[in-house]
């Protein structure tokens, strides 16, 4: 076995993310964690990393007991974690983003380290160009950079977490070529995904983790998405979306002609026009960074227009926009302040939050408990800072807040983007009733078959134009595929 985890304990203060811990996997194989939001993954990779320290356990690389005290000695051991949140200088250029820090020498001979650099992408198939910018990069490729970056260091193991989670369908297709060809090179692969079908289809054995502990160690051709789905859940899930037909009502929401600009001010959604019913989910498929995040910032007020209108037909005493972004950490959450807190963000000035200009601490407590309670949000208790939550858990207060208080109009970017499965099936039925009582929805994603089994309706967004609007009971996922990547419909 390359490496080896034997009863690997952790805690924060009295909570227990990891309990005696053991798996092991051999040189050439991938592996997969999997478990629910906050059972303990990202914990455990942390302590492989050299992040944090296990309060007991051993670890073993190649059956010779190992102490990684630090990220630096998990590297020198030649682990190398890919992390899900790039770490790029986007300023830089490959080259100089993969050598930074690790280079000392007075004269750097940059044209040598460029040539080693696109030798190593060329041995792995990555397809890097070592002298570009990592801002121009696409975010597939600024990953396999990062990828690049822990292989110059020489890493025998690495670790991904939820890698495919911000990629394009043909992104993950080539990550998924590109893993197999390391693992193919003798590499030892961890895989973190909430994607059971990716994971049957990538991974070789797969350690199953449910609140801290191991529940199953199986190889992943002797399993199916289900079971896996209920080791991880202690339950059954229905991973299909079961949807009925709604009751559309009137038009409650409308956008004409809207022109918005990127940061950089380019134009980024160009005469995007249309309109908006009650109990209507209007679904928008598109590759990530054809104007989505502009379209949904605009109509969630956070971001100007530069032409067109955005027109609510409701009374204006009764517009509420429940709003959930795609960086939850930049826009969502105040990461420093608490749970409860959060949860109040847009509210705190308000009855029963807020009398006489006095917070109400009873009031705001019991509002988080029942929040919590309704969203499934693990923690040990309201008043724990966000930045302790696992990043499912954090999705899930931004959803509780946005959702609370039956908005009109609900913009939801990849709102299930880091949810497990249980999570993700308890968001989309949530929506669906959000729907039934008469609230209108932007649903927007990346990811086809979700958008195709929420939606009403599909509009498909490219370079920031609306190029079809479509029915969702008739469209097919070639149809919008095929519109996605900038084609024509047929006939
Ligand atoms: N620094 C910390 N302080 C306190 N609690 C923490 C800290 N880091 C993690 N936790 C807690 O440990 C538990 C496990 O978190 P972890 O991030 O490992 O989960 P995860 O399995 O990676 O979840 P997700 O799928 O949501 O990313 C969570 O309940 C989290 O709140």
């Amino acid at each position: 076995m390359y490496l080896r985890l034997e009863k690997i304990s952790k805690c924060f203060n009295s909570f227990i993310a990891n309990e005696n811990i053991s798996f092991s996997v051999d040189a050439g194989k991938i592996h997969a964690i999997l478990g629910e939001n906050g059972a303990g993954k990202t914990t455990l990779m942390n302590i492989i990393s050299g992040l944090y320290q296990p309060d007991s356990g051993k670890i073993y690389l190649e059956d010779k007991p190992v102490k990684i005290t630090s990220p630096n000695k998990a590297i020198k051991l030649g682990i190398g974690m890919v992390y899900q949140h790039f770490m790029l200088v986007p300023q830089l250029t490959v080259t100089e983003n993969i050598i930074l820090g690790i280079e000392n020498s007075w004269c750097l001979n940059l044209r040598q380290k460029q040539q080693e650099i696109a030798a190593l992408s060329q041995a792995y198939g990555l397809g890097i160009h070592p002298a570009a910018k990592v801002e121009n990069l696409p975010v597939g490729i600024q990953q396999r950079v990062e990828i690049l970056k822990v292989l110059y260091r020489q890493a025998k193991v690495l670790i991904l977490d939820e890698p495919t989670a911000v990629l394009t369908p043909t992104e993950v297709e080539s990550l998924i070529n590109i893993l197999r060809k390391l693992a193919a090179a003798g590499n030892t692969i961890i895989f973190i995904s909430h994607k059971l079908e990716e994971v049957i289809n990538l991974c070789d054995t797969v350690t199953v983790l449910r609140r801290g502990k191991v529940v199953a160690t199986t190889t992943t051709k002797d399993t199916t998405p289900q079971q896996l789905a209920e080791l991880m859940v202690g339950r059954e899930v229905v991973l299909q979306v079961n949807k009925f037909a709604s009751v559309i009502g009137e038009v409650i929401f409308s956008v004409q002609n809207l022109q918005v600009a990127d940061d950089r001010g380019i134009p980024a959604v160009r005469n995007v026009s249309f309109q908006l019913r009650a109990g209507e989910i209007l679904g928008i498929a598109g590759v990530d960074g054809n104007g989505q995040r502009e379209l949904a910032d605009a109509i969630a007020g956070v971001r100007n227009i530069i032409n067109g209108k955005i027109d609510f037909n409701s009374s204006p005493t009764r517009q509420r926009i429940g709003y959930i972004p795609e960086d939850r950490q930049k826009m969502g959450l105040v990461l420093q302040f608490s749970i409860a807190q959060n949860l109040i963000l847009n509210a705190f000035k308000n009855l029963p939050f807020c009398r006489h200009f006095l917070l109400q601490s009873p009031a705001i407590k019991n509002h988080a408990q029942i929040a919590m309670q309704e969203f499934d949000i693990r923690a040990t208790g309201e008043d724990i800072k966000v930045s302790q939550l696992s990043g499912g858990n954090q999705q899930k207060v931004v959803l509780a807040r946005e959702l609370a208080g039956e908005p009109d109009l609900i913009v939801a970017m990849q709102p299930t983007r880091g949810l497990d499965v249980g999570a993700t099936s308890a968001v989309h039925s949530r929506l669906l009733a959000e729907r039934d009582r008469g609230a209108a929805i932007l649903y927007i994603s990346t990811e086809l078959e979700e958008v195709m089994a929420m939606s009403d309706r599909i509009a498909v967004i490219y370079r920031g134009e609306f190029v079809a609007i479509l029915d969702a009971q008739t469209a097919t996922i070639e149809e919008i595929g095929l519109l996605m990547a900038g084609g024509t419909r047929r006939g």
